[in-house]
């Protein structure tokens, strides 16, 4: 994941569904450049809690990352509501088998997802990996003991 997010270009926007304590919401700020936002949505609101303090002990990198709480069925539906654009990349990170709805809803007009050749969109869960890239990020996807050269500051 942080090999695919690396290449990301700056200043688009992320969408991470299942923030849980926001701990890869986190490394996907300390790999990206500035001007680039990360929504991460969480229905658990103790979750939320435990990672929006995380993220306010986390310094500035933290700053781009904004924890939304609710179900991912009530709050993708508001992004084009809310006319924020298109998602660069997709962290779908919520357990479970519902990718393919997800996918579904945000393609169905919830949201538009961008998926330009050095932004995937991914399916991580548990270990497996399944992503709509080109092959050389499918490779880094695959790996899992990926340094993350982690820019900070
Ligand atoms: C595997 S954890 C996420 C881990 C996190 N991405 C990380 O690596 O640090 C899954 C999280 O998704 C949340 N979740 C489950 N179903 C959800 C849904 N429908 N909408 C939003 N969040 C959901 C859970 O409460 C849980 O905190």
């Amino acid at each position: 994941m942080t090999a695919a997010i690396r290449g990301a270009p700056t200043g688009g926007q992320v969408l991470e569904i299942g923030t849980y304590c926001g701990q890869s919401a986190l490394r996907m700020a300390l790999c990206l450049g500035p001007g680039t936002r990360i929504h991460s949505l969480e229905a658990d609101p103790v979750h939320m809690v435990v990672a929006r303090n995380m993220l306010a002990a986390s310094g500035k990198a933290a700053a781009a990352v904004q924890v939304w709480t609710g179900h991912r069925k009530d709050l993708l539906p508001r992004w084009r509501q809310r006319e924020c654009g298109s998602f660069a990349a997709v962290f779908m990170d919520q357990r479970g088998s519902r990718y393919d709805e997800d996918l579904e809803l945000l393609e169905s007009g919830a949201c538009s997802v961008q998926a330009q050749s050095s932004w995937p969109i991914t399916s991580w869960s548990q270990g497996s990996v399944s992503a709509v890239a080109p092959p050389a990020l499918l490779q880094c996807f695959e790996s899992k003991s990926l340094p993350c050269p982690m820019r900070t500051g």
